[in-house]
């Protein structure tokens, strides 16, 4: 078994993947006819308006009581509609990002410029949290940590040199560890195949939605390792993902992904694996992975067990950001898709989102457009149309990127904002026929009207334009405002420009609006009432348990149950654990059934008498 500093300690052998073997998309010019160089003003930075958080906060407790439109400056008519005049926004505003290939186009936003100057000044605040955080400060106050994504593309960023040698040993190792499992060097035990054929990636949230997405985006169509997901706890769903590895199971490299090393769902996942690996007579630490932070749970066990690898997830790394670790990177280089080709996109978006012209900055141009088209306080919603199918996942992964980062009750200040921006969409030809009438019609209530954030790709005429600039012109009419992003192809540059480009709106974005865009206390929440549901269970047990010891036995009624555990206003959750039990056999409805709670009376099947004192 390889340990985590003896992984960290080899050098780099991944050869980049040839370009040929990418999936090819050769693209036209996106936007035929525009400008060849376009001049952007350049403006001046404006001294920091020490009020203007506070001044947001008053606007977007008014605007949520009012339904929003109180934006500074932003006005209660309709979106312009001369077709001249709209061009001129068109060509003004357009986006490029020449070395990327990538176009951003906000133009059927109908920000004004009065609003547009109010906004600069604030956007200088939120530059400066940015280069703060990029500097090592404590991003996340509520953990107490850093928050260090931009530095796993560019280690020149880090504020202590051992973080960098950490980033530079850690992606030395993934590419050495994936060159030796591809080429066979490293090579299943008792599998017939002679290397290792598929990746069974387990994993939950963060540690599943960006590999996930990568590997629907750039996956060669015959990857050297097939990938597969369990990012549930359904025993059938996990069931089928190994029956469908079939007697492969034992070329099969598990991945196994938490940052925590502690989440159930990740847990359950792999226990369920082990037992499929002990039933074929396979050697489960002789294929199992770890990806998680240094003694966690899963590290321990890891290491503990003796598994094949362990890669370090840093604690400065949140978990929806921790694509381009080792959580995105293995699993992609172990597919043929170069990951140093996704690093350099990001570091590229990475240093263009840095400039402080808020014109010529991708990410502060959608932030700007989320803050103008939903008021500042989430009053639309973002829907995300792909127009390729490599891209169906993008939508799923930006739900928790956006959704977990801006959906906050709290800002930084402890003052209640509710703050929430909420992102869905499938695919943009799908949704022209499933969801857009909604869109284009419906305002659901006054909360719900839309943003369209189109992607649109183009593909060599293989995509239909009229469709796509059709469901652009019909939102617009219907005064639905959205924006364009484009890139000319589908690569591991563009992919993780891609990701870069919507973190750092994401992080801008929150610091307009004061929240902390680094933790999850919804999360937490949940957690906490996992917990208290597990600490009802243990109280139901016991007291079933000494009712089931007594002779006779004693069905108890499920007010009867509450009573004993003192939990009267438990009793939905008591009935349903109940419910569970009785499912998986380990609790007998002696009257009655579960489908009518009132006439259960229930015992255990077996006493236990060592647990009675
Ligand atoms: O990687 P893990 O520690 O297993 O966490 C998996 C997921 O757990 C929670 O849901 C967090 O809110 C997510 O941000 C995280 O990605």
């Amino acid at each position: 078994m390889a340990s985590l500093s003896s992984l960290c300690s080899s050098s780099p052998s991944l050869k980049p993947k040839p370009a040929a073997s990418l999936p090819k998309t050769v693209l036209n010019p996106p936007f035929p006819g525009k400008p060849t160089s376009l001049s952007f003003p350049i403006r001046s930075s404006k001294p920091l308006d020490v009020a203007a958080h506070s001044v947001a906060r008053e606007i977007a407790a008014d605007s949520s009581k009012s339904g929003g439109n109180s934006v500074p400056g932003k006005p209660k008519k309709g979106l312009e509609k001369d077709p001249q005049a709209l061009w001129r926004r068109y060509v003004d505003w357009l986006y490029q990002h020449k070395d990327l290939g990538l176009y951003l186009d906000v133009s059927r936003i109908g920000f004004t410029d009065e609003f547009f100057r109010e906004m600069e000044p604030r956007f200088q605040q939120s530059f400066d949290a940015m280069e703060g955080l990029e500097k090592g400060a404590i991003a996340n106050p509520d953990e107490g940590r850093m928050v260090g994504h931009y530095w796993l593309r560019n280690s020149e960023l880090t504020p202590t040199p051992f973080l960098k040698t950490q980033i530079e040993s850690t992606l030395d190792c993934i590419c050495t560890f994936a060159d030796e499992i591809v080429s066979g060097k490293i090579k299943p035990p008792a599998s017939e195949a002679g290397r290792f054929t598929q990746i069974m990636a387990v994993g939950i949230g963060g540690s599943a939605l960006g590999p996930q997405f990568v590997a629907e985006a750039l996956a060669p169509d015959n990857p050297p390792l097939k990938i597969r997901f369990i990012d549930n706890t359904d025993p059938a769903g996990i069931d089928h993902q190994v029956a469908q590895l079939g007697s492969e199971l034992a070329s099969t490299l598990v991945i196994v992904t938490s940052k925590s090393g502690g989440t159930p769902e990740t847990r359950n996942g792999l226990l369920e694996v082990q037992k499929a690996f002990r039933e074929a007579g396979l050697d489960f630490a002789k294929q199992g992975v770890a990806i998680t932070q240094e003694n966690s749970l899963l590290d321990n066990t890891a290491r503990i067990e003796g598994w094949l690898a362990r890669f370090p997830m840093f604690d400065w790394v949140g978990g929806r950001t921790s694509v381009m670790s080792a959580v995105g990177l293995l699993p992609a280089a172990l597919q043929g898709i170069d990951i140093r080709e996704m690093l350099t996109g990001a570091a590229l978006m990475d240093e263009a989102t840095r400039s402080r012209d808020l014109r010529n900055n991708p990410a502060a141009l959608l932030a700007l457009c989320w803050y103008w088209a939903s008021d500042g306080v989430g009053s639309k919603d973002m829907v995300v149309l792909p127009y390729k199918d490599s891209l169906l996942l993008f939508s799923r992964y930006l739900q928790q990127l956006v959704m977990e980062s801006i959906g906050k009750e709290f800002d930084l200040d402890g003052n209640r904002v509710n703050q929430g921006l909420t992102v869905y969409g499938n695919k943009g030809s799908t949704d022209q026929h499933a969801s857009n009438t909604h869109l284009r019609n419906s305002y659901g209530c006054v909360r719900w009207k839309l943003i369209a954030n189109c992607l649109d790709f183009y593909e060599d005429g293989k995509i239909d334009l009229k469709l796509l600039q059709g469901t652009r012109s019909a939102l617009y009419a219907n005064d639905r405002e959205s924006v364009s992003v484009t890139v000319q192809e589908v690569t591991p540059r563009s992919v993780g420009a891609l990701i870069a480009l919507y973190e750092r709106a994401v992080g801008l974005y929150a610091s307009l609006v004061n929240i902390n865009a680094y933790h999850q206390p919804g999360v937490e929440a949940g957690k906490k009432a996992a917990g208290e549901v597990l600490a009802l269970q243990k109280r139901v047990l016991a007291v079933l348990n000494e009712a089931s010891c007594k002779d006779p036995v004693e069905p108890l009624t499920l007010e009867e149950v509450a009573d004993r555990c003192h939990a009267p206003e438990d009793i939905e959750m008591i009935y349903k654990i109940i419910a569970h039990m009785a499912a998986n056999d380990r609790a007998l409805i002696a009257d009655g059934h579960c489908g009518s709670p009132r006439s259960i009376k229930v015992y255990l099947g077996e006493c236990n008498v060592d647990a009675l004192y």
